[in-house]
């Protein structure tokens, strides 16, 4: 059924063939200036550079030559995602094993989209057959939309049956996930997917689609751009409202990342653009952002990093909600989600399936918060 995979080992990692111009944001010659370190205000700095090496003026001149978007060199963000300016539309909060009690305390939280299930074969993935009771028991969620995954037209009938009004498409940058995955060729998954927006088009249903391992794999290696582009274009062409870009096992870095978003946003529009970081190296947040930087504001994250692909073994969970959140809050990027609420959610569903939480925040903030009160216990 499908092929028993290992992350990539270091020798097969992708070549940083950027990694020139992403050295200059993490130079050491550019400083923070202390007064510009508080809520809503931005680092990277060129023009207070305290240095007399000229890294800063490169990075400004980079800026505007070499990253368009970034149209206001003193923020990290630009005007676009600035605080209060524009709402970022965080989270697409996939879970891949969710249940319907996940989705009310997401939907509670503030998260605008919470994938609900996925419609697959229940011989392929044995854990996702109550999908039909999962979307019965979220009728009455308010307030978030609730797509569900569908890898074909057999998916896409039960989840309209079973209630869905948005569904999402899964294909991939790589032949040999494509295989394992879904069982099918690159090109024959797309003439599923036509199917699928070809039939959700006459019902008016929205249809996101993924492109899955955007930056390596462990069978190929490094995936080249310009075949996500090309995936990408296609499920933009088919009628997808959005793409996500999947790094499925987790190795990309902002040098990675970054000329495969450059080669996407060549023939996708930047606003139609979602990322999707598995942390299995560490790299979500950094990737995260990079993608920002770049106008990606939507982002795909899962509470307290669970999650995972059964075909992509050895591969984490996607970044955790909680520390995308944390992040962008320290940015000055409205959100309008709760992170209290987000916290009793991953706590949550951290105790129910008896794991700790992969979320860095949420253990910070739990450990602070049991601190506080044995202190208080001491009294
Ligand atoms: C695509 C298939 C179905 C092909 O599987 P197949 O075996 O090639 O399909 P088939 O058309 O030959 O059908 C075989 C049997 O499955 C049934 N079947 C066929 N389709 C369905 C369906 N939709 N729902 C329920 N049943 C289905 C079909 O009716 C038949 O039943 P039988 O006649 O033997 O009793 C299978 O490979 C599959 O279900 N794969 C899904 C695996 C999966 O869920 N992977 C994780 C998804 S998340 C992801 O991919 C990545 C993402 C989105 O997270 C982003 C990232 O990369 O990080």
């Amino acid at each position: 059924m499908s092929s028993l995979e290992e992350p990539l080992g270091l020798d097969k990692l992708p070549s940083m063939s950027t990694v020139t111009r992403i050295q200059r944001f993490s130079s050491g010659a550019c400083r923070p200036r202390h007064d510009d370190m508080g809520m809503g205000n931005c680092w990277i700095e060129g023009r207070t550079c305290s240095s007399s090496n000229n890294c800063c003026e490169d990075y400004e001149e980079y800026s505007k030559g070499a990253y368009p978007w970034r149209r206001n060199s003193g923020d990290v963000l630009g005007d676009s995602l600035k605080s209060s300016q524009r709402t970022l539309r965080l989270a697409r909060n996939h879970m891949v094993y969710g249940s319907a009690c996940d989705s009310w305390y997401f939907a509670a939280s503030g998260l605008p989209v919470v994938e609900a299930t996925s419609f697959v074969s229940p011989k392929w993935v044995p854990q996702l057959a109550d999908a039909k009771d999962v979307m019965d028991a979220v009728r009455g969620v308010e307030g978030a939309r609730l797509p569900v995954l569908t890898p074909n037209l057999k998916g896409f009938e039960a989840a309209i049956a079973a209630g869905a009004k948005e569904v999402a498409v899964f294909a991939s940058a790589s032949e040999s996930f494509s295989k394992s995955n879904i069982n099918c060729s690159i090109e024959e998954s797309l003439a599923h997917y036509r199917a699928v927006t070809r039939a959700a088009k006459e019902l008016s249903i929205p249809v996101r689609g993924y492109v899955s391992c955007v930056v390596g794999r462990p069978v190929e290696g490094p995936i080249p751009p310009a075949k996500v582009a090309y995936v990408a274009k296609d499920l933009y062409d088919m009628g997808c409202f959005e793409i996500s870009l999947a790094d499925t096992i987790g190795v990309g870095t902002p040098g990675t990342v970054v000329p495969m978003l450059e080669a996407v946003m060549d023939v996708v529009p930047v606003e139609k653009l979602a990322v999707h970081f598995h942390d299995t190296y560490g790299q979500s947040l950094p990737n995260i952002l990079i993608s920002l930087q770049m106008g990606i504001s939507t982002l795909d994250s899962s509470i307290a990093g669970l999650g995972g692909c059964p075909y992509a073994k050895g591969a984490s969970g996607n970044v955790a909600t909680e520390d995308v959140v944390y992040m962008l809050h320290g940015l000055g990027v409205r959100t309008n989600v709760d992170l209290a609420k987000l916290l009793l959610a991953g706590d949550f569903i951290s105790k129910h399936l008896g794991r700790p939480s992969g979320s860095k925040t949420a253990v910070a903030l739990s450990r602070i918060t049991s601190d506080a009160s044995s202190d208080m216990n001491l009294c």
